[in-house]
């Protein structure tokens, strides 16, 4: 059960924020906050995330208020660590982040 995946080390974990700026990683959370011009905007990319986390088999924690969202995500199959499998799914968020006029 569960990807076969490796917690990364800080120093590819460093490489890997290079290329996603707005992402962090603390306590072993990978996460971003984005700002939208109103609510709806926000719901509307909370549904386009899971339609992808679906894609990945892979699912963040996902905080919407009223014209912000906060993505927060580790791999649980490993025992909460971050892992490729997360990047990936940032990747594919900040993919489409712009579309729903986030930033
Ligand atoms: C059975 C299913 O593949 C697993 O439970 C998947 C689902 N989504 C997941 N999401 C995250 N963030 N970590 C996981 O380990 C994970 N595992």
């Amino acid at each position: 059960m569960g990807a076969q995946v490796e917690p990364l080390g800080e120093k590819e974990i460093e490489e890997r924020l290079a290329e996603l700026p707005g992402w962090s990683v603390e306590d072993d959370l990978l996460r971003r906050s984005y700002h939208f011009p109103g609510h709806l905007p926000a719901a509307v990319m909370v549904m386009h995330i899971a339609r992808i986390q679906e894609e990945l088999d892979h699912h963040a924690d996902l905080t919407l208020g009223y014209n912000r969202l906060t993505v927060a995500v580790n791999t649980h199959s490993i025992g909460g660590r971050v892992t490729d499998l997360d990047f990936g799914l940032a990747r594919r968020i900040e993919e489409i982040a712009g579309a729903h006029g986030a930033h």
